[in-house]
């Protein structure tokens, strides 16, 4: 880098401080590390859900689900949320690095990244060409969601998937955007965030070093931004809040522990 620091005057090492500067063999460890930690986390094989994708419900089917008490309908999604969420946990701590941070920034990563993580990977079940996605065994319409009363969310989780599916995003992208998407530096809650911004750096480098490789650069610049992501999640949990007010009980009776320890705050009055 030494003549082209000096003829671009561009000083490198602020680029990457020396903890974040790694070989070319801990490059290749890295990146096969985070492509293996999405390989094994993932609930369904992308081979399955090919197969399956032209098997949507039948106007039965759809009219059944679609009649289910609003109630009931929260609580299978919330179950399959909650079911979804193991895997996205497991997925953070094969991260070589994820790990070994902060035990306080680990929560904190998961409590703000696991759904913006699952809101990535349902793009794997979605069919963009009918916009269906893959749910309780079949592939759903979006006005099957009807009873959830929530069809905003639901209209934005199908955008969203549209727009991912535009990019055609491989297994191995997937892996990158996700685990760069979870580790996140600029969380307010963070203690020890330089340790966050290192294996950040560290994660988003190896994943332009894969772009370059595959001369896919340029979907760095349509990966959906983060407050797309997080809109979808802030809207999940006013959806969540109106729920609540409805069905007060429901909640702290039949919701996982998981799922409220996540996304309902321990601090309100319950
Ligand atoms: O192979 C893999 O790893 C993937 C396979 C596919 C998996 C997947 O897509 N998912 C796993 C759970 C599921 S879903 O399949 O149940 C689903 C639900 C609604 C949809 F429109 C589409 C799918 C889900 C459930 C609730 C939710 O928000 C919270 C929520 C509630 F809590 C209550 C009411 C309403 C909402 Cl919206 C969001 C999502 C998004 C991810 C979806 C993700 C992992």
């Amino acid at each position: 880098f030494h003549n082209l620091e000096s003829y671009c005057s561009l000083n490198f090492s602020s680029f990457f401080p020396p903890e974040c500067m790694i070989s070319a063999t801990e490059l290749e460890l890295l990146m096969q590390n985070v492509i293996f930690a999405h390989q094994e986390t993932c609930q369904f094989r992308q081979e399955n859900l090919q197969i399956l994708r032209w098997e949507t419900f039948s106007p039965e089917e759809m009219q059944n689900f679609q009649q289910k008490p609003m109630d009931q309908m929260w609580e299978r999604c919330v179950c399959h949320i909650t079911d979804a969420i193991q895997y996205i946990v497991e997925f953070a701590k094969r991260l070589s690095g994820f790990t070994d941070l902060n035990p306080n920034d680990q929560i904190v990563l998961l409590k703000a990244g696991a759904m913006e993580l699952l809101l990535i990977r349902m793009s794997r079940a979605f069919n963009c060409f009918n916009n269906t996605v893959f749910f309780e065994g079949k592939y759903a319409q979006l006005e099957l969601f009807h009873s959830l009363g929530c069809t905003d969310l639901i209209t934005s989780m199908f955008d969203l998937c549209q727009s991912l599916c535009a990019l055609n995003l491989s297994e191995h992208e997937m892996a990158f955007f996700n685990a760069i998407t979870l580790l996140n530096p600029s969380y307010p809650w963070l203690q020890d965030k330089h340790k966050v911004d290192t294996l950040y750096r560290k994660i988003h480098f190896a994943f332009r070093h894969l772009l370059r490789r595959t001369h896919r650069e340029f979907i760095l610049m349509k990966l959906p931004e983060k407050e797309k992501l997080s809109n979808i999640c802030q809207l999940h949990l006013e959806k969540l809040n109106i729920f609540r007010q409805m069905y007060p009980t429901i909640a702290w009776e039949r919701f996982p522990p998981l799922y409220k320890e996540l996304f309902i705050s321990e601090t309100e009055n319950s």
